[in-house]
């Protein structure tokens, strides 16, 4: 049976994204709003009441703003924005991050997609934290390069215009908005350090955990993180090799992938956790697509 998703704020970056995934498919029938009224509360309310799961693609104030309409009339919602990643009252859309979690998603009525950059640090980190290879007081340092897109339709204006010419590193305040995701989903006490950057370029994501792990470590994380996702078609552990000796941000583009990579010095025991990803992909829409196919009971990869 045809289910009927509406999507709101499916001319941003990352529902347009989302539409893209769904509008071939003969199981799925979009409810979309004239552009005259795409903002209007009324519309927007009718358009939620109607859909059997609609998907949140807006900013966290718009999400903020409509959120206790949502649960007053028991809608079934994805959001993709920040606001609900660490509210127990959401659950939290990365399937592949612990036994039980898809199984959580499926039968849930508010779903809160992860961060992009959150993806890569929760996927790399909880496992080693489970298994006892990183010490949850000690997080590893994070760092990596983000294409433009991440930063939404404002931020592709900045680049495309050619108002920001060149690459640039952020959050070096150490606030960035997908740390307490990263501490509760990672299993951590304390927030990591973390140092993003945006690359002069379109789309693609590639990060970085540092950390030392001792001589014996390194092959142990691996296996670690290997035994952590075995099975999944999304998320897999490659070779160090197939990051090095450049870790490229875009390899992944187009599809639903992330896959991790355990690298380092075993004279030193030195090590870099390497997480690569579609910032447009796994790392939202991607992820939405995967989520809205859970809670519908449809099969995980249909579209992706
Ligand atoms: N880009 C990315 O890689 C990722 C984005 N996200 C999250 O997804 C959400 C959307 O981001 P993104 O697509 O990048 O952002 P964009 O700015 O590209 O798109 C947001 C859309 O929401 C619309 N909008 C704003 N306020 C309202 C409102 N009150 N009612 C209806 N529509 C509204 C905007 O309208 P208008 O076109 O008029 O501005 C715009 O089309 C954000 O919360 C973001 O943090 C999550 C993961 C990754
Ligand atoms: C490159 C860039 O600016 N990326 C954004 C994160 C992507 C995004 O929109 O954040 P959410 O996943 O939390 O919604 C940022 O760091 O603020």
């Amino acid at each position: 049976m045809t289910k009927a998703v509406f999507i709101d704020g499916e001319v941003g970056t990352t529902g347009l994204q989302i539409r893209e995934r769904l509008q071939g498919r003969d199981d799925i029938r979009l409810i979309s709003l004239p552009e005259a009224v795409r903002k209007d509360r009324a519309a927007r309310l009718d358009a939620f009441a109607e859909a059997d799961v609609s998907i949140l693609c807006l900013p966290d104030p718009a999400v903020h703003e409509v959120a206790p309409d949502l649960k007053a009339m028991g809608a079934r919602v994805i959001d993709a924005s920040t606001a609900h990643r660490v509210d127990p009252d959401w659950v939290f859309g990365f399937p592949e991050m612990a036994k039980g979690q898809r199984a959580a998603i499926a039968g849930a009525q508010r779903v809160s997609n992860p961060g992009c950059w959150s993806t890569c640090a929760i996927a790399l980190i909880r496992p080693l934290v489970a298994a006892g290879i990183i010490d949850p007081a000690h997080p590893p340092a994070i760092s990596g390069v983000s294409g433009y897109t991440g930063g939404g339709k404002a931020m592709i204006e900045e680049f495309e215009s050619g108002k920001v010419a060149g690459s640039f590193l952020y959050g070096t305040g150490q606030a960035h908005k997908h740390l307490p995701e990263i501490r509760t989903h990672g299993l951590l006490d304390r927030v990591p350090v973390f140092v993003p950057s945006v690359g002069h370029y379109a789309q693609g994501m590639a990060v970085a955990a540092e950390l030392e792990l001792g001589r014996d470590g390194i092959a142990a994380a691996e296996a670690a993180l290997a035994e952590a996702y075995a099975g999944e078609a999304f998320v897999a552990v490659v070779p160090a090799a197939a990051d090095q000796p450049r870790v490229m941000p875009q390899r992944l583009n187009g599809t639903n992938r992330l896959e991790l990579s355990v690298h380092g010095n075993p004279e030193t025991g030195a090590a870099t956790l390497v997480a690569v990803l579609d910032n447009l992909g796994k790392g939202a829409s991607g992820a939405a697509v995967q989520n809205l196919n859970i809670m519908l009971g449809i099969e995980e990869g249909r579209g992706l």
